[in-house]
């Protein structure tokens, strides 16, 4: 297997040079080559497989032997032995037509510990057998910050720095990141929000003789190995629903903010894996609901919700669905990304908006909506939904109300008590969480700007 980018200017490499490489050296986003398929066969007997077997089936696709069998089961167990479910991540009836997928049951309650804790382990795997320097930079919204922390801190051979927008995660988030006290750790709270440290982040794996001096490495989901490993979960959902239940197909629905969880799902599907619609959920900032329904990707006004880990604007993994979109060539790609950097717009064809349209069902949650559906799961299931997640499920009951529907839970709602405290909710926390609250934190609060952050990232990185 061969990776490429979607601006089509990065020579081919393998596996791990994708891993290291993080951002497309052209600017654009690591894709494979080609898609493996997945044949009916293959897929029934993957039903016996436990969520690690299966990861390891499917990264066994992607990762060309570069890594030894032996090595990734163990890289793979022992992401995985930290989390609070024997199933790793267990789906969940609520009715005939939905099932909810929990992925919050690692170390930080978010999805995001899926993909983090396996890549932390895999950039540790690397730094010891390549003796490379990793010095992972990272920007956050709330929860990837706090996952890709817990993956790497006190690891050998590796820094890592994040940025989150002051102010603008909630109190358990910045208290998760914050109050990591390991010395290869620096969070920079920038007085922005997530759009603008996600800019930074870009332009400076952008400026490759800057990138290639300090050995950045990416932890976001430009970095096509998180995509892989969330595609994973798709197809254990789909497994663990009865047979004569998913016969037909089934739709999943995702809290989307960045489009990596959810282009993670249209893999699977390129991949063979039996998905009717991937639904799209938003919260008012609502770019990629307006780009399903109108075929215009605009950015709008920034809104600060309810789900502020969605409160994102410009979308990192949009590009890779566009490189499909536009049947895999990549320099109509790089034109088009051209012309969003120019005129701020895009606009997709009939053709293209059909197109758009049968993949994805999309639906934008306002802040009423989302706290009415965290109200009405309470009192109808006794199911309480962090924000993110009842964005998700608003949508499925919106798009696709009595067809069968996985809705991805993203996150463990003692992460946002702020929203559920609105609905007159009182949760107890995990002890996990409880125990944060006690302890000091650690972060250098900066400006919106680059030549700030950069002076931080020069102190702290090893260069050559
Ligand atoms: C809890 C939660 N839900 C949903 C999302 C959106 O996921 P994505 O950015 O992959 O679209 C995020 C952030 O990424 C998140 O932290
Ligand atoms: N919501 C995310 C934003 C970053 O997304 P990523 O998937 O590209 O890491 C967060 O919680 O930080």
């Amino acid at each position: 297997m061969k990776y490429t980018s979607t601006r089509g200017k990065v020579p081919a490499c393998g596996f791990i040079d994708t891993f290291l490489m993080g951002l497309g050296d052209d600017g654009g986003l690591m894709i494979p080559a080609t898609i493996p398929a997945i044949s009916s066969q293959t897929l029934a007997e993957w039903q016996r497989l436990s969520f690690q077997d299966l990861m390891l089936a499917v990264f066994s696709l992607y990762t060309n032997d570069e890594i030894p069998a032996e090595d990734l089961k163990d890289l793979v167990y022992t992401s995985y032995a930290g989390f609070r479910s024997p199933e790793v991540l267990p789906l969940t009836k609520l009715n005939d037509s939905l099932y909810i997928l929990e992925l919050f049951h690692g170390p930080t309650f978010a999805f995001k510990d899926v993909a983090l804790q396996l890549m932390g382990n895999l950039y540790a795997y690397v730094a010891k057998k390549q003796n490379k320097v990793i010095n992972i930079l990272g920007a956050t919204s709330g929860d990837t910050g706090a996952a890709a922390i817990s993956g790497v801190r006190g690891k050998e051979g590796i820094q890592i720095c994040i940025l989150h927008p002051h102010e603008k995660v909630s109190r358990v988030q910045e208290l998760q990141m914050t109050t990591v006290q390991d010395d290869n750790v620096l969070n920079l709270s920038v007085k922005g929000n997530f759009d603008d440290c996600q800019g930074i982040i870009k332009e400076l794996f952008a400026d490759l003789e800057f990138k290639n001096k300090y050995h950045l490495r990416a932890i976001n989901s430009i970095n096509f190995v998180r995509i892989l490993a969330q595609s994973v979960y798709y197809f254990y959902a789909y497994l663990q629903l009865p047979e004569g239940v998913r016969a037909g197909g089934v739709n999943f629905s995702i809290p989307t903010g960045n489009f990596g969880n959810i282009f993670s799902g249209y893999l699977a599907k390129r991949m063979g894996l039996p998905i009717n619609k991937l639904i799209l959920a938003t919260n008012e900032n609502n770019i990629l609901q307006r780009f399903v329904h109108d075929g215009i990707y605009m950015p709008d006004k920034f809104h600060s919700t309810y789900s502020p880990s969605m409160d994102i604007q410009i979308a990192s993994n949009f590009e890779r669905y566009l490189y499909y979109l536009c049947d895999e060539d990549a320099n109509e790609v790089a034109e088009r990304m051209e012309r969003f950097k120019a005129e701020g717009r895009l606009e997709f064809n009939e053709a293209e908006r059909e197109k758009i349209l049968s993949d994805f069902g999309a639906h934008s949650v306002n802040g009423a909506e989302c706290l009415n559906t965290i109200q009405a799961y309470k009192d109808r299931y006794d199911y309480l939904l962090d924000p993110h997640t009842a964005c998700g499920i608003a949508a499925a009951e919106a798009d696709r109300k009595d067809k069968l529907t996985v809705s991805l839970a993203t996150a463990h709602p003692a992460k946002f008590d702020e929203a559920i405290r609105l609905c007159g909710i009182k949760q107890s926390f995990p002890e996990a969480v409880r125990e944060l609250f006690d302890k000091p934190q650690r972060q250098v609060v900066l400006d919106n700007n680059k030549e700030d952050i950069v002076e931080q990232l020069v102190r702290f990185y090893p260069a050559d």
